[in-house]
């Protein structure tokens, strides 16, 4: 794990978390988890947790959200110490887990457990039912055989499995019946935490309500407190209390969830909703397009996480009213500079002469063209594009990203956003967009895409 880190300012320090009234389980400080390459990349770590900040109460469940690598499952995993904090804290009932070991790890991990998303893979097929549900019980050394042979045959009847499963194997069992059986050994040493990382997502539709309803009463009956994390939204909006918006590592919006499904306060939480098909048409959402993918995760933006792909992103005051496919291209052709800047020449040379050309790193005429050939470029705009041309052409891509921030560049893209309250109650958003200074997001939006 690197330590290569910068502090952030956090929802902590602001002066949204100051709620007297909830009973916090998990506290999370500006936790980060950073992968180490073993140098295959000039030892930039991937940040896949860049600093996040939230809490979790006892006995709710919160959901995670987000595009697939945004960070979610590193967050769940190092919330139970599966994969180790590069720096921040994570204070489960007040002690910060991250400084446990030896012994005291070991014991802690009773407390938490982790329910995986492919029960397919996720069961080991050489033992019987009852000897992947005793495991945990085995290594904890609890009580005696005979009380874990009892207690494994209650935990199959808990999850709705029968007594005589206890001498089957995996393969005997459906998706949805092993999904139960991973369900009794996360319960069998009757934890009060645990993350469930996407528990339908590899199920039929048909038994995935069935899960979702095993794991409610669970809940009811166990006071568990889960971490959700899903790609389907309509399954998070049906089963948690609270959702966190994941993206790039960080948390960009964390409200209760009718509240952030029906009045979505960042502009990554507004595209996200905006990519579910409306099931009542009589509603009127605006619909975003995201264009192009998150930027790679070893070299974040150094403003504001999602500003490369914002559709409510601050523009200079010169620029308010520019042609939105004409925007999307100058973000593109931002992203491609960076990328020029950061690729090894000889690599890219190396590449060339493998592949014939490599698009991406084509001459700046044909980039130009593939950007804003089919588009009306203002005078103005274009003299700026000529000058970035001959930097790039002198491979000069710091300059060329020097003219591009100086003539387009916004605070977004300078600077980390700060956690504004928004709706009281808990609901925050990172975005600049949340100060006085600028127009709101709804608004900016609905001039944009409405
Ligand atoms: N062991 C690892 N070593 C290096 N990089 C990793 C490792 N595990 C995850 N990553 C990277 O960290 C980032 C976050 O990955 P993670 O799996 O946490 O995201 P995710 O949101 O859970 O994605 P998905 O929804 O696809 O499961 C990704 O860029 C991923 O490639």
């Amino acid at each position: 794990m690197s330590q290569e880190v910068s502090q952030k300012q956090t929802p902590a320090e602001t002066d949204v978390s100051t709620e007297t009234d909830r009973d916090v389980m998990i506290d999370v400080r500006d936790l980060r988890t950073y992968y180490d390459d073993g140098g295959l990349f000039g030892g930039t770590p991937v940040k896949a947790v860049d600093g996040v900040t939230f809490d979790i109460r006892r006995g709710e469940t919160l959901g995670l959200v987000g595009e697939s690598g945004c960070g979610k499952t590193t967050l769940g995993r190092t919330l139970l110490q599966l994969e180790d904090a590069t720096a921040g804290e994570v204070r489960f009932d007040g002690v910060d887990i991250t400084s446990l070991a030896g012994d005291e790890l070991h014991e802690w991990r009773r407390n938490a457990q982790i329910v995986f998303q492919d029960p397919e893979s996720s069961l080991n097929d050489r033992m019987t039912i009852g000897e992947i549900v005793r495991e945990p019980l085995d290594v904890h050394d609890w009580e005696t055989s005979r009380a874990r042979q009892q207690r494994v045959k209650k935990l199959l009847d808990t999850v709705g499995l029968q007594r005589e499963h206890y001498y089957r194997y995996p393969h005997q069992f459906s998706g949805g019946q092993r999904q139960r059986i991973s369900i009794a050994r996360t319960l069998a040493l009757e934890p009060d935490f645990v993350v469930l990382d996407e528990p339908v997502s590899a199920l039929d539709v048909s038994v995935q309500a069935e899960i979702i309803n095993l794991l409610e009463d669970l809940q009811d009956e166990f006071g568990l407190t889960y971490l959700f994390i899903a790609h389907d939204l309509s399954v998070v909006r049906h089963i948690c209390d609270r959702v966190a918006v994941m993206y790039l590592g960080n948390v960009m919006e964390i409200g209760p969830t009718e509240e952030l499904f029906t009045d979505p306060a960042n502009p990554y939480t507004h595209s996200l909703l905006s990519a579910i098909p409306e099931p009542n048409p009589t509603v009127d959402r605006d619909r975003i397009t995201l264009h192009g993918t998150p930027p790679n995760p070893r070299y974040p933006p150094s403003g504001c996480p999602f500003s490369t792909r914002c559709p409510a992103r601050i523009r200079p005051e010169a620029y308010q009213d520019l042609d939105d496919e004409l925007w999307t291209g100058l973000n593109t052709l931002r992203d491609l500079l960076n990328e020029r800047k950061r690729a090894d020449r000889s690599v890219r040379d190396r590449l060339r002469a493998i592949v014939g050309s490599d698009t991406r790193f084509g001459t700046v005429e044909e980039t130009y063209d593939e950007l804003f050939g089919d588009l009306e470029v203002p005078s103005h705009v274009q003299s700026v594009l000529d000058e970035i041309a001959t930097h790039v052409r002198a491979h000069d891509e710091s300059e060329a990203l020097t003219v591009f921030d100086e003539e387009f560049g916004s605070v977004c893209d300078g600077e980390p956003p700060t956690y504004h309250a928004t709706n009281g109650g808990g609901h925050e958003s990172y975005c600049h967009r949340h100060t006085d200074d600028y127009q709101d997001v709804d608004a900016v939006l609905e001039n944009r895409h409405g």
